[in-house]
C-alpha cells in the first residue's frame, strides 16, 4: 500500500481550519488536523512545500518510521508549525490504520480504560453575577466541571471573557491583534472574590477551573494558588509562563491548588522537567500542537509515572478532526484527567461531520472505523479563510505582557 495523494484543506466556517488528507493507493483516507490558531497559513506552507512532497508513495503504514522521518529529517527539531504540521500527517496515518483494521481508534491504542470522558465547558461573564448565571446554565446542561473566567472591575477587555454575555469568547477576533491592558493588582485582588461566590452557590461537587493564560509572575502565581486553596480548585491553568520550567517548582512550595500547564507546548522536552520534578498535576498539550498521537502517547506515558494526568487543550480553534481523535485518546489514556470542551460552531460542525457525543457532562467515543471525523469538501469550499489575529496584552503603562 501507498500514500498516492495528499493536500491541504483551508476552511473558514466561522473562523480558520487546516486539514491534511492523505489517499492511499487503495482508495482509503485518512485526514488530520493542522490547524495553528493566527500561525494558520505557515503549516500550509511546510506540508505543502516540505512534507507531502516527501509522503508520495510511502507505506502509510509505517506510522513510526514516518513520524521520525519528518521528525529527524527536518533536522529543525520542534516547534509549533513542524510539529504540527507532523501532528496532521500522523493523525492521518493513525486514521487510515484504524479503518484499515475497521476498528474505533481507541481499539488499536490498547481499548478503553473508561466508559466516557469527563469535559470541561466554559462560563464567562462581565461580572461575577453573569458569571455565576453562564455557571448555571452549564450545570444545567450537564456539565461537572466548569471553567470559570469573570471580567475585573477596571480592566476593560480581558482574556477568555466573552465580548457579549451567553456568547462563546473567540480570541483571533481581528484582522491584526488587538491590543488589551493588563492590570495584575486588580486581577488578583478579584479572583478569589469569584471563586468564593461559585462556591456559595453551587456548594462543593462541581468541579471549578481556572484559566490564568501566563499572565503572572512565579510569586504571584504562588499568592493566588494559596488565595483560592479553600475553593478546591480543580486546576488553576498556566499561571505563569512556561518556558522556565523550574518557576513551577517555586509555586509548587506554596500552594496545593493543583497546576496544569502546556497547551502551547509542541514537544516532550517542553514538559520534562515539569513531570519528572512533579511540579505540575495535569498536562494540556494536545494532539495537533505536539507531534499528533505517537508523540503524545510518549508524554502521556512520562506523566504517568509521577502522577501526572492528561488535560487536552480543546478549544474552537482546534478542528472536529482534533477533537474526535482527543476523544479516542483519552478513552484509552490510563492517566485521563479531563478533556476540554468549548463547542464548535453548527457550521464547524456541519463542514466536519463526526461520531463522538456530548452527554451528561462527558463525550461518549463513537464505534465507527478511525477516528469517526470526516471533511465535507464541497462545503468546505464554500468558507474562504480569513486572516485573523490573537491579540496583544499590555501593562497599564505600556509595557509589552504576556497575552
Ligand atoms: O482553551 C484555553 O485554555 C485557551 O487558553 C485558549 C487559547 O487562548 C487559544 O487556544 C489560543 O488560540
Ligand atoms: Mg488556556
Amino acid at each position: 500500500m501507498k500514500i498516492e495523494q495528499a493536500y491541504t484543506i483551508v476552511t473558514s466556517p466561522g473562523r480558520n481550519f487546516v486539514t491534511l488528507k492523505i489517499v492511499t493507493d487503495q482508495g482509503e483516507y485518512g485526514i488530520g488536523d493542522a490547524t495553528l490558531n493566527g500561525r494558520e497559513m505557515a503549516v500550509v506552507a511546510y506540508l505543502e512545500e516540505h512534507v507531502i512532497p516527501t509522503l508520495i508513495g510511502r507505506d502509510p503504514q509505517r506510522i513510526e518510521d514516518i513520524w521520525h522521518y519528518l521528525y529527524r529529517g527536518a533536522y529543525w527539531r520542534r516547534g509549533p508549525v513542524t510539529m504540527s504540521a507532523i501532528a496532521a500527517v500522523d493523525m492521518a496515518l493513525w486514521d487510515i490504520k484504524a479503518k484499515l483494521a475497521g476498528m474505533p481508534l481507541y481499539q488499536l491504542l490498547g481499548g478503553k480504560s473508561r466508559d466516557r470522558v469527563m469535559v470541561y465547558g466554559h462560563a464567562t461573564g462581565r461580572d461575577i453575577e453573569t458569571c455565576l448565571e453562564e455557571v448555571a446554565r452549564h450545570v444545567e446542561e450537564g456539565y461537572k466541571a466548569v471553567r470559570v473566567q469573570a471580567g475585573v472591575p477596571g480592566i476593560a477587555s480581558i482574556y477568555g471573557v466573552a465580548k457579549k454575555d451567553g456568547e462563546p469568547y473567540e480570541p483571533a477576533d481581528a484582522e491584526l491583534p488587538a491590543e488589551h491592558v493588563w492590570s495584575t493588582s486588580k486581577y488578583l485582588n478579584h479572583v478569589p472574590k469569584l471563586f468564593a461566590a461559585v462556591r456559595e452557590r453551587f456548594g462543593d461537587d462541581l468541579h471549578v477551573l481556572h484559566d490564568v493564560h501566563h499572565r503572572l509572575t512565579p510569586i504571584e502565581a504562588a499568592r493566588l494558588g494559596k488565595e483560592v486553596e479553600p475553593y478546591h480548585l480543580f486546576w488553576l491553568e498556566d499561571c505563569v509562563p512556561a518556558e522556565n520550567q523550574e518557576a513551577f517548582g517555586l509555586i509548587r512550595q506554596h500552594t496545593t491548588t493543583p497546576l496544569a500547564v502546556g497547551e502551547v507546548f509542541n514537544s516532550l522536552y517542553d514538559a520534562k522537567a515539569l513531570i519528572e520534578n512533579q511540579w505540575i498535576d495535569y498536562i494540556r498539550a494536545t494532539l495537533t500542537h505536539a507531534g499528533g498521537i505517537t508523540h503524545m502517547r510518549r508524554i502521556a506515558d512520562l506523566a504517568g509515572l509521577y502522577h501526572v494526568r492528561t488535560g487536552f487543550h480543546g478549544p474552537t480553534d482546534l478542528s472536529p478532526v482534533c477533537l474526535g481523535a482527543a476523544i479516542h485518546f483519552d478513552t484509552w489514556v490510563p492517566n485521563f484527567g479531563i478533556q476540554e470542551y468549548m463547542p464548535h460552531t453548527s457550521a464547524t460542525d456541519k463542514v466536519f461531520p463526526h461520531d463522538y457525543r456530548f452527554e451528561d457532562g462527558h463525550f461518549v467515543v463513537g464505534e465507527t472505523p478511525g477516528h469517526g471525523v470526516d471533511i465535507d469538501e464541497d462545503l468546505a469550499k464554500q468558507y474562504p479563510y480569513k486572516r485573523a489575529s490573537l491579540p496583544v496584552n499590555r501593562l497599564e503603562d505600556g509595557t509589552l505582557w504576556h497575552w
